[in-house]
């Protein structure tokens, strides 16, 4: 369960660039939601993702992962509970590691490597098995350097990673944005897989009103520093892309072509 509450984020504050990016966004999830987060440019998006993260402190209000208060916690300490995966493909894994060092780094995470690299037989079958869900051949590769993959490729060893030890939360920001479409269809339906097989607790931000309709059981959508809709279940089901349009026209926000037809 993810409570975030009446959170406010000032950028340059005290200067004449001050921005608001956050006006008290009051959010909650509860344990196996999966919301997709749409907006406009600078609706505060990635700064949400952003702020329950912990890359930067917020200036007020609460952020609660189940009963543990992580709104001073320091980023590293809240990737015990949290799973990210970004829209650059190099930045979630180790360009210059092997795919079952990558792996293992995941599989270890928050407790102490030592000096050696010693893997157990079990990891390994555990990352062949793991990989092969991909159906990418990557289970008959497991010392290829990483940066030798592909984009989409590594966005799939990404989620792998993210999800390996079952997070309380996974941030998805435009994960699949710097894809091919036809890859990131793949890791789209890798996204839904994983998330339905651990019931994860999901935020993913899109650019696209299709997937953020196709995908997860709630939708956000956010403006000018603000959720201004918040829909789940059934009332989900039926909302068209035709009704997220009039919901932008609403608060006066511009739609590209990108959000609407998917192209990047
Ligand atoms: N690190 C930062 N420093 C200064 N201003 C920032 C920073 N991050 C975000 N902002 C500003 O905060 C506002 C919200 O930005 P944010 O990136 O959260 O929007 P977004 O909804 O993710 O947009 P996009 O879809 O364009 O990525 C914008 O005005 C942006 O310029």
């Amino acid at each position: 369960m993810l409570e975030v509450k009446q959170i406010v984020k000032t950028f340059f504050k005290g200067t004449v660039n001050e921005k608001v990016a956050l006006h008290g966004v009051d959010l909650r999830l509860e344990s196996g939601d999966f919301a997709t987060v749409i907006g406009g440019n600078g609706a505060g998006k990635s700064t949400l993702l952003n702020s329950i993260a912990g890359v930067f402190p917020v200036d007020s209000g609460s952020i609660h992962i189940n009963d543990t208060d992580i709104t001073k916690m320091p980023e590293y300490k809240r990737a015990a509970f949290i799973g990210r995966v970004f829209q650059d493909p190099m930045l979630g894994t180790a360009g210059n590691m092997q795919i079952e060092e990558n792996l293992l780094l995941a599989l270890r995470r928050g407790k102490r490597m030592g000096l050696k690299w010693a893997f157990v037989p079990k990891e390994r079958e555990l990352f062949r098995e793991r990989l092969s869900l991909l159906g990418l051949g990557l289970e008959d590769r497991l010392t290829a350097r990483m940066g030798l993959l592909s984009g989409g490729q590594r966005q799939s060893i990404t989620l792998l990673m993210a999800t390996m030890l079952r997070p309380e939360l996974l941030l998805l920001d435009e994960h699949t944005a710097a894809l091919d479409p036809k890859t990131a269809e793949n890791v789209l339906n890798l996204t839904d897989k994983l998330v339905q097989e651990h019931n994860l607790t999901t935020l993913m931000i899109t650019h696209n009103m299709r997937d953020a309709l196709r995908f997860g059981n709630r939708l956000i959508m956010m403006n000018n520093g603000r959720i201004i809709f918040d829909v789940r279940g059934e009332e989900k089901k039926k909302l068209t892309v035709q009704d997220l349009l009039e919901r932008f026209e609403v608060a006066g926000d511009t739609v590209s072509d990108r959000m609407v037809l998917g192209t990047k």
